[in-house]
């Protein structure tokens, strides 16, 4: 059944809902819809540029005004979700609902949306009534529109991950508070590094002594220092020693692929550390893989670069990884660069790789406006 293209859009505000305009605008998205825009905070204001008919925003938390939507676009957070959600369905709403919060992502009637990764996932799930589309954690987002092939050509025994995690992964006032720190560090030793002949050790006395003395207004977000430092431990603690975070690697990757309990195809294993690090919007992540065969670093090159349009694997010497591998060269882009490709000590069929994504955009908008593409076109 055509799905109708009155589009409501709540959290378009926040820093990811703002990332997805800027992409929606990029690809002429507003062109193809009747943007209703919502607030939590402001109903009644003046909506955005990109509004048409409707000029006012609506209150996001009106059951009535939410159901006259065909789909509902949520940048809006976890909260919003379970507040929502279930009354819109309980009022008998079958409209579609994208969400980039974790909330529903695990539930039987959610898919993870990542079609260059899972589009028959997708489709099989439009043509069965689907109607609940959740974007997948960034982290595992950006890993499989990286290295997805090795696990489409069920060429991955399991996986370890060890991962180095933007502070936009927190939120906003995570991003302000790392420059903050920064900040704070630099100033407590500005003098002494104006001075070339000032003792490193002296400085190095300095800033570990601020670090450990920062205000807790100054590390209100993180919780401890993060400039300067890392952080080894990403969302809940679930009580066995694992992290939600490390948590959603082998889930998610399961789930998106359609593997796992419920799917007849067995589950690959995914574990490792997620690890919080002092970069700004791009996730890092280095791969362990252990495949079912001895494949040439060759191939396996191949099969990622041929895999989708935005994956790009960086030949593995210093100087390409130099200036293409790292979180400034792939910030405010779609690219997924790999590199690193290398057989490891371990054996033949022991692979690594490591792989950087913009966790705003392929890790968490641009699945959404996807999702809203495949929506109109069906
Ligand atoms: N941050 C991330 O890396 C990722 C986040 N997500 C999901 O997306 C959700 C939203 O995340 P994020 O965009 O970081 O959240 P933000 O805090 O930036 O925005 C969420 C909402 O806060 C309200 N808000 C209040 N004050 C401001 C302000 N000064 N500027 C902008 N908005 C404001 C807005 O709602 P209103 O207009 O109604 O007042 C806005 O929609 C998360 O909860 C998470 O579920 C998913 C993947 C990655
Ligand atoms: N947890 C991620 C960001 C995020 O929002 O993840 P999720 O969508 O799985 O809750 C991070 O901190 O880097």
């Amino acid at each position: 059944m055509k799905v109708g293209n009155v589009v409501g859009l709540v959290g378009w505000r926040g820093m990811v809902g703002s990332v997805l305009m800027d992409r929606m605008q990029a690809e002429g998205d507003f062109d193809l819809i009747e943007p209703i825009f919502f607030s939590t905070s402001n109903a009644g204001g003046a909506a955005p540029a990109m509004a048409k008919n409707e000029k006012k925003l609506k209150d996001a938390t009106d059951i009535d005004a939410l159901k006259a939507c065909d789909i509902i676009i949520t940048c809006q957070g976890g909260d919003y979700t379970n507040e929502a959600f279930p009354k819109l369905r309980a009022a008998g709403w079958k409209g579609h609902w994208i969400d980039a919060a974790s909330a529903l992502r695990m539930q039987d009637d959610a898919v993870i949306i990542l079609d260059p990764v899972n589009m028959p996932v997708i489709q099989n799930a439009l043509a069965k009534g689907g109607n609940n589309w959740v974007g997948g954690n960034c982290t595992v987002s950006c890993m499989l529109m990286g290295v997805g092939a090795l696990f489409k050509a069920g060429l991955v025994e399991w996986m370890s991950t060890q991962t180095y995690q933007a502070a936009s992964g927190g939120g906003a006032q995570h991003m302000r508070e790392l420059l903050a720190q920064f900040g704070t560090l630099n100033h407590e030793v500005k003098a002494l590094l104006a001075d070339p002949t000032s003792a490193i050790l002296e400085i190095d006395r300095k800033v570990i002594a601020k670090q450990r003395g920062l205000e807790d207004a100054e590390k209100a977000n993180f919780g401890v220092p993060l400039g300067g430092s890392l952080i080894p431990w990403i969302d809940k603690d679930l009580g066995n020693g694992v992290s939600r975070e490390e948590w959603k690697g082998m889930a998610e990757t399961n789930k998106i692929m359609g593997w796992g309990e419920g799917f007849g195809t067995p589950a690959v294993p995914v574990d490792g550390y997620c690890v919080r690090i002092g970069a700004m919007r791009c996730h890092s992540q280095a791969l362990t893989f252990k495949l079912k065969k001895d494949v040439p670093v060759a191939d396996i090159e191949a099969m990622i670069a041929a895999d989708n349009e935005w994956v790009k694997v960086v030949p593995n010497n210093r100087e390409d990884t130099m200036r293409d591998l790292t979180p400034v060269a792939v910030t405010g882009t779609l690219t997924i660069p790999v590199g690193r490709i290398r057989k490891m000590a371990m054996g033949p069929e022991y692979v690594g790789a490591f792989t950087i994504g913009d966790q705003l955009l392929w890790g968490a908008a641009e699945p959404l406006r996807r999702m809203l593409r495949i929506l109109l076109a069906a």
